[in-house]
């Protein structure tokens, strides 16, 4: 089965975010004192997540990733995971996490079935990446990758925010992790999510991203897969991993968007940045399939057709990518 919105995009991709908590503290991504502790009773219980999962798998969607917070800091996620890898009709089960903990849960995880990992990773310094993260550990994301690879995943996918004055003096170190390391990298504008003054110092366009790039390196585009995310692959010439590109803020990727997300209190989202949410909960205290069926059919339907960001006086509600997943 095809789902389709009413703007004839095909949707086949889900984000379901299991936790809004996390053991780091991006500046980027929240506030220093975290976000406010969601009560136990409101987080959805795997049951009814795997309801949502089912339920949308039935619909067309064919690949979940599953995000947060920090996913791999929710108890029994490896055992939640290991039931989604066996529903019918879902083709890649994907998850983004900072790598913190995947030194010693990459087995785990890969033995569960999921099949790919794209992790967080912004700087190359200890110092810098300690002080993005709010005191992140650099050495124990790398031993991260390093372990994924062992317990039998594909070389994770690193994604780099960049922000201005803070670590795009590295672009070009992380470009060549494409060939040192194999990774693929994607190098993501700076959204505005913080309600924090002059935001705009923070962002440079994934056009100037790939202008300091090119002065130094020749890239042949490189073809996206029918599942593929909102990056723009390229590929210095002889390295395993593609140089991506994420057009979050500047970019018009939302004509091709593929996707709808659930928080962890289930919330469901047809885009990132709208402020229109569906609750699920109703649907699923008691679970009524039936009804969350028509529900999620519904949101499809009604998916915006895109964001409004602008670099000058976008106006936006104080929210944090770790609420929503990214
Ligand atoms: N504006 C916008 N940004 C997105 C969207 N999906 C993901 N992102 C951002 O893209 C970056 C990378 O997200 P990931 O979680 O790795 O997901 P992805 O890029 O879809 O991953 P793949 O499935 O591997 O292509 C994060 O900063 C996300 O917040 C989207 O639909 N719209
Ligand atoms: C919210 S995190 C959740 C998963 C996991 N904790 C991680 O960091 O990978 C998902 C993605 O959102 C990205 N993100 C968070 N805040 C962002 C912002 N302000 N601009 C661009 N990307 C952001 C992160 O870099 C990460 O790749
Ligand atoms: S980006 Fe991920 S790791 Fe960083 S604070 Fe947000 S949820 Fe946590
Ligand atoms: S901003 Fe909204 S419409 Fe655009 S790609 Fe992201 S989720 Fe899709």
């Amino acid at each position: 089965m095809q789902l389709t919105d009413s703007l004839g995009r095909t949707i086949n991709y889900l984000r379901l975010s299991v936790t809004d908590r996390c053991n780091m503290r991006c500046s980027y991504c929240m506030p220093a004192e975290g976000v406010t502790r969601k009560r136990h009773e409101d987080v959805l219980r795997y049951e009814e997540q795997q309801l949502i999962a089912e339920t949308a798998v039935s619909l067309g969607i064919e690949k979940i990733r599953i995000t947060g917070g920090e996913p791999l800091v929710r108890a029994g996620i490896v055992e939640f995971l290991s039931r989604l890898a066996n529903i019918d009709g879902l083709r890649h089960l994907a998850i983004t996490t900072n790598g913190l903990l995947l030194d010693k849960m990459a087995v785990d995880l890969y033995e569960a079935g999921v099949q790919r990992l794209n992790v967080s990773l912004d700087s190359l310094h200890r110092e810098t990446f300690a002080a993005i993260t709010r005191g992140g550990d650099l050495d124990r994301v790398l031993s991260g990758l390093d372990a994924a690879e062992r317990a039998g995943f594909p070389p994770p996918k690193i994604n780099m925010v960049v922000m201005r004055g803070v670590n795009d003096g590295e672009i070009l170190d992380f470009a060549e992790l494409t060939r040192s390391r194999g990774n693929s990298v994607r190098f993501i504008e700076y959204m505005p999510v913080l309600k924090e003054d002059a935001w705009q110092r923070y962002c440079i366009s994934g056009e100037e991203i790939l202008q300091r790039i090119t002065a130094h390196h020749t890239l042949e585009h490189v073809c996206k897969g029918a599942f593929a995310g909102p990056s723009c692959d390229f590929r210095i010439q002889g390295a395993q991993g593609t140089l991506g590109i994420i057009t979050a803020v500047s970019g018009h990727f939302c004509g091709e968007c593929n996707r709808i997300r659930v928080t962890s209190t289930g919330q469901a989202k047809g885009c990132l940045f709208s402020d229109e949410t569906t609750d699920l909960v109703p649907y699923l205290r008691p679970p009524d399939p039936a009804a969350l069926t028509e529900v999620m059919k519904r949101i499809v339907m009604a998916k915006p057709k895109g964001h409004h960001i602008t670099s000058n006086g976008y106006e936006h509600k104080n929210f944090t990518m770790a609420q929503i997943g990214g």
